[in-house]
């Protein structure tokens, strides 16, 4: 019987960590997939491809190391090249390095399969999901970034430790933007049906402190480690899975958002076409002034660099 082909899942950059950390989530996850992992440094491909293939062999999907013309052709573009943060320094700082390195990546891939899907996951990945979408000729759906899912995901775990409640049953974002200005939408945050803040455990607490704790976390990581890679693994695996399995799973990603005309991190419903829906997420009066900080300063990098 003949097999049917797997889709293809290609990491440009995935010499690296979070690149390598991101292919061997998708091979453990059991995404069936052919992961082409794909770098500047081809023996850092070949390493990674070699060592995660190693871990596939009671796993449906596959790893290998690819070129750029062969990742171009793949379902979903994972993109997490460029330079990372040193300590203490703010993710806004990589534009200038990482500016030109995805304006090469998006040439380096030509042509694009047309129907292919981008995630950007390079910092500031915001600004850097605007240019890859200008320069990869694809549609504004197609081109997505990771956001603030990992953010999401921190502020998750952390009101699971305050309020006892599993992190899959609390709904609750950090929005704007993957970086400094990222805010907390308390308003919208639900658990078990009910507002968020009005659950006994949240009472009398420091809201400012929780968002910051939040915001902060990756500069936590890489001041004790020096980068941060199995948090966004794991996030970018599920993002791709849902592309792959057209699952219309809600996530907080980078996408364009049209009322505001700019590329944020926002609830969006992903599927094999890429951003289905966009939500409008209701904001009180002191969110709406953390919004609008965190758009002007896209914005406002998004016209520096296009
Ligand atoms: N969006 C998010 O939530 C997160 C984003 N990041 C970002 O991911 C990026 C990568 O971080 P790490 O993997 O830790 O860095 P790393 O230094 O381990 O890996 C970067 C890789 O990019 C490759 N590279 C550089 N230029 C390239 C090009 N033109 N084409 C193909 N490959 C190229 C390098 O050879 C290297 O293997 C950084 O910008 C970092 O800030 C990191 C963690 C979370
Ligand atoms: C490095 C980064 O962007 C993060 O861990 O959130």
């Amino acid at each position: 019987m003949a097999s049917i082909p797997k889709q293809k899942v290609a990491v440009i950059g995935g010499g690296g960590n979070v690149g390598a950390s991101i292919a061997f989530a998708l091979i453990a996850k059991g995404v069936p997939a052919e992961v082409l992992i794909v770098d500047l440094s081809d023996k850092a491909a070949l390493g990674q491809a070699l060592d995660i293939s190693d871990a596939s062999f009671t796993m449906p999907g596959t790893c290998r190391q690819a070129s750029f013309k062969e990742a171009g052709q793949a379902d979903v573009i994972i993109v997490t090249a460029g330079a990372r943060q040193k300590p203490d320094e703010p993710r806004s700082n990589l534009i200038d390095r990482n500016y030109t390195i995805i304006k090469s990546i998006m040439d380096g891939l030509q042509p694009i399969k047309s129907t292919a899907k981008i995630l950007l996951v390079s910092n500031p990945v915001d600004v850097l999901t605007h240019i890859a979408q200008t320069t990869s000729g694809l549609p504004r759906e197609q081109v997505i970034g990771s956001g603030t899912y990992l953010d999401s995901g921190r502020l998750r775990n952390t009101l699971s430790d305050i309020t006892g409640v599993s992190p899959t049953s609390i709904h609750a974002y950090m929005l704007g933007e993957h970086g400094d200005n990222q805010f907390t939408g308390w308003s919208s945050a639900r658990i078990g049906g009910l507002p968020l803040l009005d659950h006994p455990k949240l009472l009398g607490l420091d809201l400012d402190s929780i968002n910051q704790k939040i915001a902060r976390k990756a500069y936590e990581i890489i001041e004790a480690k020096g980068s941060t890679y199995y948090g966004i693994g794991m996030c970018a695996a599920i993002i791709a899975e849902a592309l792959l399995n057209n699952t219309s799973q809600v996530f907080p990603l980078t996408h364009y958002v049209a009322n505001l005309g700019c590329y944020m991190s926002w609830p969006a419903a992903i599927g094999s076409s890429g951003v289905e829906q966009s939500f409008d997420v209701k904001l009180d009066s002191t969110e709406t002034k953390k919004l609008d900080i965190a758009v002007k300063a896209i914005k406002e990098a998004c016209a520096k660099y296009t």
